[in-house]
């Protein structure tokens, strides 16, 4: 239990948060562990998709939570539980726990990054709530105890609040920053459907054990990757994507090889499923090229996203009187 060195301010507040939604430019998995998780050697790039939460002071006690209109996505299409299973509000939960006389707050959640889609957008919910709820409440919980809570909410909640490009280990949670001087520009595809990311690494050890291949525990990630990063290296980068995930994914969705075949037929550096997908991640040369590359696919009538990262990790927009 802490409490800010001024102590909580009982003024009514509300304080906005902005967290990105990330790619997986390397992502190596081991083998199941006896937990059901599995260790991982990934490097993240978070990108300038963002989602956004408020938490606002409420008069009611505990944690209630709206998606806001203001969202990209299609809210009637959504298929996010309101209620404590949200990542935000579980984690809005886990910062009352630890603040002393928490006030009510209600939580809306601006949606943009594709859900289930394999790019962190609840864990950007959640990271950027734990944040908000932080402001909010003054709990005056240090940076190192801020991602040790992250950590709880879901092995990429820590990288959502980081941001930038880092080194993910353990179970993707045990984060070293990673240098990168430049911007990587892409274009993302979201799926008209999501994966579940529990289904998409069984299928990975479905398919590995039907091989009787074993793997190791994943140790460090491929210097190249992080001297191609280094160097704002795209075209270096783009030899060196790659993703453990992705065979499973395109197992249980067999038609990403269609979007990830774009890569050579629309002129991308190259393409990789973001994390557990479906979203498909492809990689331009800049920024006129990815903007290029959006503007064709739309008028093919898919919908893309020309992004580019790395970007921060959350970061509070606005504090407000109320
Ligand atoms: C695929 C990635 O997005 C790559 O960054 C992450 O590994 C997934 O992170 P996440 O969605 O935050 O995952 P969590 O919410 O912690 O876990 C959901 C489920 O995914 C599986 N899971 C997740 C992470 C991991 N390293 N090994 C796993 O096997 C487990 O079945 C777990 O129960
Ligand atoms: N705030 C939230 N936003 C979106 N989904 C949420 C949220 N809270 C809980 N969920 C549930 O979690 C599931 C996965 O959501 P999410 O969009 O985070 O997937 P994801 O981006 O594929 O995750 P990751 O890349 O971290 O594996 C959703 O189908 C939904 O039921």
């Amino acid at each position: 239990m802490r409490t800010s060195p001024s102590g909580p301010d009982p003024r009514p507040r509300s304080v906005k948060v902005r967290a990105p939604g990330k790619v997986n430019v390397s992502l190596r998995v081991g083998p199941r562990r006896p937990d059901g998780y599995h260790s991982v050697a990934s490097i993240y790039l978070a990108v300038s998709l963002f989602e956004e939460v408020t938490a606002t002071t409420s008069p009611e006690p505990g944690v209630t939570v709206s998606l806001s209109p203001e969202s990209t996505l299609d809210l009637d299409e959504l298929d996010i539980p309101l209620d404590e299973r949200n990542l935000a509000v579980r984690a809005a939960r886990l910062m009352a726990e630890m603040t002393e006389n928490p006030t009510g707050v209600h939580l809306t959640i601006t949606k943009r990054v594709p859900v289930a889609g394999g790019m962190g957008g609840g864990s950007a919910d959640a990271a950027a709530a734990l944040l908000a709820c932080d402001a909010l409440w003054g709990s005056g919980l240090s940076k190192e105890e801020l991602a040790h809570v992250a950590a709880e909410l879901g092995a990429d909640v820590p990288f959502a609040l980081l941001g930038g490009a880092a080194v993910g280990l353990g179970v993707g949670d045990q984060l070293s920053p990673a240098l990168a001087t430049t911007r990587f520009d892409w274009v993302l595809v979201p799926a008209p459907f999501g994966l579940s990311t529990p289904a998409v690494f069984s299928e990975l050890d479905r398919l590995r054990d039907a091989e009787g291949l074993t793997v190791p525990e994943p140790t460090h990630v491929e210097p190249a990757v992080l001297a191609a990063l280094r160097a704002g290296d795209a075209g270096g980068l783009s030899h060196l994507l790659v993703n453990d995930l992705q065979r499973a994914a395109v197992g249980l969705a067999p038609q990403l090889r269609d979007t990830l075949g774009w890569a050579d037929s629309h002129g991308a550096l190259a393409s990789i499923v973001s994390g557990s997908g479906p979203t498909v991640a492809l990689l331009a040369a800049d920024a006129a090229a990815a903007a290029d590359l959006a503007e064709e696919l739309a008028h093919q009538g898919i919908e893309a996203l020309a992004v580019h990262g790395p970007v921060p990790g959350a970061r509070i927009v606005s504090d407000t009187l109320l």
